[in-house]
């Protein structure tokens, strides 16, 4: 697993900017190299702020979005379209004013889906389209994501996994997450296998409630199991991309990069 590099930025509107003009350069980088590019979605504060920044930019008309794979990292398992899905924050930050192809913009199964209300039938179904996208060069039931983000809970889960239950231990490419201890209790979620195979992983994390969550994730203090953001890591890279008030109980000794 990759060592993660700290980056600072002023306050959280910043570094929204700063994560969505980094996510342009890195979509376009591999749009240029490989032709298409994936992308794995967070939910929460950060995660979307920065797809509404991304489509406030001029910048945004660089990426060919009709080549670009997305995915999520989690969902609230809800009805389509209902407020709470992270699809629906960012469909409506983003995605439904650029130019992306539907085929490829992969939400995970809504309760109103094929599967009806059976998360663990919708998990299923998303390892299945992931297992499809995935090629003899990934090694692994998953496609080796470009770029996965995750936000952090001021527990520390990511996605959502959360502190001690199931997920956390499970090996399958994406499980169903009943009993959450943040609303809505049931979601479905990639687990660290499926997160571990992004070649870039970036931690988004904004706020003093998440300094402990972060501190926690940085230091060698706990595992992965009690905090799941310290189980996040990309093979290539990982970033903890932070505002200043979220960064302010860094371990001593970690590498930190900051912005005026
Ligand atoms: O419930 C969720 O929470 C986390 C963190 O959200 P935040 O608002 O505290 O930043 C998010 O990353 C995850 O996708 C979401 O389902």
């Amino acid at each position: 697993m990759t060592t993660p590099t700290v980056l600072i930025h002023r306050d959280q509107a910043l570094l929204a900017q700063a994560v969505a003009a980094r996510l342009v350069t890195r979509i376009v980088d591999v749009q240029a190299a490989r032709g298409t590019a994936s992308v794995v979605l967070t939910g929460g504060g950060v995660g979307t702020a920065v797809l509404a920044e991304l489509c406030a930019s001029a910048a945004r008309d660089a990426i060919d979005w009709r080549s670009l794979d997305i995915w999520w990292g989690d969902e609230r398992f809800l009805p389509t379209g209902d407020p709470e899905r992270n699809e629906t924050g960012a469909r409506k930050a983003l995605l439904d004013h650029v130019d992306v192809d539907p085929a490829r913009v992969h939400a995970m199964p809504a309760t109103d889906g094929p599967d009806g209300n059976d998360p663990e039938a919708a998990a299923e179904r998303y390892a299945a389209e992931l297992g499809s996208a995935a090629r003899p060069e990934d090694h692994g039931p998953v496609p080796s994501f470009d770029v996965l983000m995750l936000g952090v809970g001021p527990d520390a889960h990511v996605a959502s996994l959360f502190p001690e239950m199931p997920a956390v231990y499970d090996e399958r490419p994406v499980v169903a997450v009943r009993g959450a201890p943040k609303p809505p209790p049931t979601r479905v979620s990639l687990t660290f296998p499926s997160i571990r195979a992004a070649r870039e992983v970036w931690i988004l994390a904004a706020g003093e409630e998440k300094a402990r969550a972060v501190r926690l994730g940085l230091s060698k203090e706990a595992g992965p199991v009690q905090v799941p953001v310290a189980g996040a890591r990309g093979r290539q890279r990982t970033l903890f991309l932070l505002d200043r008030a979220a960064a302010s109980q860094l371990p001593p000794g970690i590498e930190r990069i900051a912005s005026p």
